[in-house]
């Protein structure tokens, strides 16, 4: 395999006649990572992978893959390879021949791209299938057979379109865990687009969140949860609950805020005006909830939904600040002290557990 290479995204736009899908963004992948792009559907991340793969014209801006500048280079020049999310494989053709098609194409001679397509088909352990056609195959085993076909020019990046979205949900875990696998062993540079905030954050060194076109955060997994950069990044990801507030103090790395309900919270953060309007997150699995209504530190709600999870219990709060509050308590101290629907409670958290929202 060859070296991995940084991808370097430098004020990249896409603009389709009156879309413009993506505004301008600019990113470093660190050679030999694995970096998620997550978000909603339309947000622009299968652009942005597919102006990296070569199949999409960069409207504005720079794309470098290790040290060179690949903007104008067509896909098979590129030094990357791209996974479709419907694999994309030749049904008329055997396994052998679907693997070796871009080495043809190259004009390999025929002893020498079969050998390889048969040593890539056995790295995929999937060597055993070699005459069989794709129809022949389940889910999973397709799925070997295209990162077999993707795998063998030998690619310095990995382009993976939704990779796991056609396997049922047991499958989808394991073609995961073999994905990450398959990527640490060969250590080349993966870029993934996925839907899934469990996906992303099972798989990546680094997970670009976007919205609209835009880079909300590109950070660790770990850095993500526990700090997300923006209101979107924390609601998206969905474990935080974003209160908006009006500033009343901001100094030595504490942002004191007013609710509109009148309450008063302490955030880590600093560097806001007084009279500001911001945005903060409150880690779910962190509030406390006290079946009293009476609580003049916290917010006060009325219980609308209880959920069973197993190992927690999601408890949602309606009429405290946010539109759902969302409480995550483990099962243990949820039974201990159970609420029921209608029950009205008061919510509050430590200091370390809320963070100041900026915006992208
Ligand atoms: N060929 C095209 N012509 C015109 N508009 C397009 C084209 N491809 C994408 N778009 C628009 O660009 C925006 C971004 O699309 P893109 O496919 O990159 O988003 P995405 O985040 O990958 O969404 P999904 O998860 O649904 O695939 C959308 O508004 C989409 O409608």
């Amino acid at each position: 395999m060859s070296k991995a290479a940084e991808i370097d995204i430098v004020s990249v736009s896409k603009v389709y006649g009156a879309t413009t899908a993506v505004h301008s963004i600019s990113l470093k992948i660190p050679a030999g990572s694995y970096c998620c792009f997550l978000g909603p559907s339309g947000c622009g991340k299968t652009s942005t992978l597919r102006m990296i793969a070569g199949h999409e014209s960069i409207s504005s801006g720079d794309i470098r893959l290790g040290n060179a500048v690949v903007t104008d280079f067509p896909p098979a020049k590129r030094g990357t390879a791209m996974m479709f999310q419907s694999y994309a494989l030749f049904p008329h053709l055997d396994l052998i021949d679907n693997v070796a098609f871009s080495l043809k194409m190259k004009g390999v001679d025929k002893e020498e791209r079969r050998t390889r397509a048969l040593q890539m088909l056995t790295l995929m352990q999937m060597d055993a299938y070699a005459t069989r056609r794709p129809a022949q195959l389940s889910g999973g085993q397709q799925q070997r057979v295209a990162l077999a076909r993707a795998l063998i020019t030998d690619p310095e990046a990995l382009l993976l379109d939704e990779p796991l979205s056609a396997l049922d949900p047991f499958l989808k875990i394991r073609m995961r865990a073999e994905l990450k696998k398959l990527q640490k062993s060969l250590g080349i540079t993966f870029v993934h687009v996925t839907h899934s905030q469990e996906e992303a954050m099972a798989l990546a060194d680094l997970i670009v969140i976007m919205n609209d076109g835009k880079i909300e955060q590109a950070a660790t997994p770990r850095k993500v949860f526990e700090e997300p950069a923006t209101a979107f990044v924390a609601r998206f990801m969905g474990d935080h609950n974003v209160l908006s507030g009006r500033v009343v103090s901001s100094q030595n790395g504490v942002t004191t805020l007013e609710a509109p309900e009148g309450q008063a919270f302490s955030v880590r953060g600093n560097g806001k005006q007084v009279g500001e309007s911001v945005d903060i997150g409150v880690r779910t699995d962190r509030v406390r909830l006290d079946a009293s209504a009476d609580n003049t530190l916290g917010l006060n709600g009325i219980v609308s939904n209880i959920e069973y999870r197993g190992a927690s219990v999601k408890i949602t709060v309606v009429g405290a600040g946010s539109d759902d509050f969302t409480v995550i308590a483990n099962d243990g101290d949820y039974f201990a002290k159970p609420v029921s629907v209608g029950d009205a409670v008061s919510l509050s958290w430590a200091l370390e557990d809320a963070i100041l929202l900026g915006h992208a």
